[in-house]
């Protein structure tokens, strides 16, 4: 499966022109990389453009949900569509999409975790799902957005369930990119799957996004990592096999003894 990841540097508080900008990115990476699956980064509509969220927000996935179906759809591709501010009712949630090819939406998602660092909690809404299992083209996968990379008890039961791919939406700043990467190895080595993250670059107000998007194989080895401070497109081929060659090597999962585990984790 070949995938690009849109390292962006988002317009704070424009929607339009930030659409405007992913249409233009996508074209040119369909023409130049022909990826069969995209990635965004998370809240890529707006930014952490918090304190204005009710005037730049999507009104139940309108106008974005439509948006990258047509994206999908026109282009052929898989998209894992980052997150945008969603307003549904009073409340504004941290929404993630993923959607196939046909231009249909086979999973969505509001973000459990409220980073306090952004002051997400003060503003948003979260989630009342954790993430689950989806398929894209047979295979098994799941995403998270950004901070909740930080818990790893909503990471296992996904490769619990199957799941050979997890993907990372975020908008990490730089100030902690130490923790960015390296949990993001921890990850795939704990679950033994692939982890594909999209973060984005540039500022607001006092915060410094720090970029470095990575791959890392189920071994551990980090096969792709974009720069700190540049928008760039990053692009890669990942073979899932891999996945199940590791999980032999090393039996992690058939060595469990779950029974003495706390909560049956
Ligand atoms: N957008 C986020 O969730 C940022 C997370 C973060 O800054 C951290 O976990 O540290």
């Amino acid at each position: 499966m070949k995938i690009s990841i849109y390292q962006m540097e988002i317009v704070p508080g424009n929607p339009s022109e930030n659409h405007r900008k992913v249409h233009a990115w996508i074209e040119k990476e369909v023409e130049t990389s022909k990826p069969d699956l995209i990635v965004l980064p998370e809240m890529w509509t707006t930014s952490y453009t918090l304190e204005d969220i009710h005037l730049h927000a999507d009104d139940n996935g309108n106008p974005t949900v439509p948006f990258l179906q047509t994206m999908a759809k026109s282009f052929n591709i898989n998209i894992i569509g980052g997150s945008f501010a969603n307003k549904v009712g009073v409340k504004v949630y941290n929404t993630a999409v993923v959607i196939n090819r046909q231009g249909e939406t086979i999973y969505q998602y509001n973000k459990v975790h409220l980073v306090p660092m952004l002051n997400e909690p003060k503003y948003l809404a979260g989630g009342q799902n954790v993430p689950e299992v989806f398929e894209l083209e047979g295979m098994k996968m799941g995403l998270i957005i950004c901070y909740d990379l930080r818990f790893a008890e909503i990471i296992r039961p996904l490769a619990l369930e199957g799941a050979e791919v997890l993907f990372i939406v975020a908008e990490w700043p730089i100030a902690r990119l130490n923790h960015w990467k390296n949990i993001q190895i921890t990850r795939a080595i704990e679950n033994q799957m692939f982890v594909v993250s999209c973060n984005n670059v540039g500022s607001y107000q006092n915060d410094t996004f720090g970029g470095n998007s990575m791959v890392v194989n189920p071994w551990g080895d980090t096969l792709l990592e974009g720069s700190t401070t540049d928008e760039e497109a990053l692009s890669i081929s990942i073979n899932i096999e891999e996945t199940k060659e590791i999980r032999e090597k090393v039996p992690v999962f058939a060595s469990r003894v779950s029974h003495l585990y706390k909560q049956g984790l």
